[in-house]
């Protein structure tokens, strides 16, 4: 079966610095993925290397069967760690340009996505707090079939209760076992229900790649396969 996602030796330095070391993944259609580690491991860099807004200076990657670029823009929906939305709209105007931005967006889950994030249509997008910036972006993520979504953070900065929407958004909108997810997210605790599959990033390289599933079955929990894999 075609893959979702493969990497193949990837490698990426910034300032010559290394960044990410021989990364090589397989990700099959219709996981949900927990891309875990600590700061500066580089995970926003391998989304956005996915995304195709960064190019590997090493390595084979394929989304979809396809290099990342300009086609697979057409199948992955990325959630950037900051903002990127146009703060002069507000949030009703960006929904209306999105749904002619986006070929495969879809008003049904629009409609959902509004209700349950609880989205103001009125509010201009240069006043929201962090938390209902995100709103906005996971809207626009999940408002879209991009059978590949990329989230980096969803839940960083976010309160308690909005986490939980938030999660359960992801999981409504992406877990019927057709589009593949990848969570970029330090709520190892709270979220690994959440994840099929995680990848643990360590200096720029994949310290472990398991499932859940085989975790568990060791008697761990994720939180506690983190603590081993990066304690020093
Ligand atoms: N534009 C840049 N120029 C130079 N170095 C950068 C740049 N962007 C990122 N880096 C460096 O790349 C490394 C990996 O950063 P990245 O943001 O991918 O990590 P991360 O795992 O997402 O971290 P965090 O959990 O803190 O968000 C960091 O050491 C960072 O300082």
């Amino acid at each position: 079966m075609q893959a979702a996602i493969e990497c193949d030796g990837v490698g990426f330095t910034f300032a010559r610095r290394p960044i990410l070391r021989d990364v090589t993944v397989r990700i099959p259609v219709g996981e949900m993925v927990g891309l875990l580690g600590p700061n500066g491991a580089g995970k926003t860099t391998l989304l956005r290397i996915l995304a195709g807004v960064l190019a590997p200076e090493a390595g084979r990657i394929r989304v979809l069967g396809e290099p990342p670029g300009w086609r697979t823009l057409r199948h992955t929906a990325l959630l950037p760690e900051r903002g990127h939305l146009p703060g002069w709209l507000t949030i009703g105007e960006w929904i209306i340009h999105a749904r002619r931005l986006y070929p495969d967006w879809s008003e049904e889950r629009e409609r959902r996505l509004v209700d349950d994030l609880a989205l103001r249509l009125d509010r201009p997008i240069a006043r929201l707090s962090r938390g209902e910036g995100v709103r906005v972006g996971l809207l626009t993520c999940l408002a879209r079939e991009a059978p590949v979504v990329l989230l980096d953070e969803p839940f960083t900065g976010i309160d308690l209760l909005s986490r939980e929407t938030i999660a359960s958004a992801i999981v409504r909108e992406c877990g019927d076992g057709s589009r593949t997810v990848i969570v970029a997210t330090h709520d190892v605790r709270e979220f690994e229900p959440l994840f099929d599959r995680v990848l643990f990033l360590k200096d720029g390289s994949i310290a472990a790649d398991e499932t859940a599933e085989a975790i568990r079955a060791r008697g761990q929990s994720v939180a506690s396969r983190y603590r081993e894999v990066f304690s020093p």
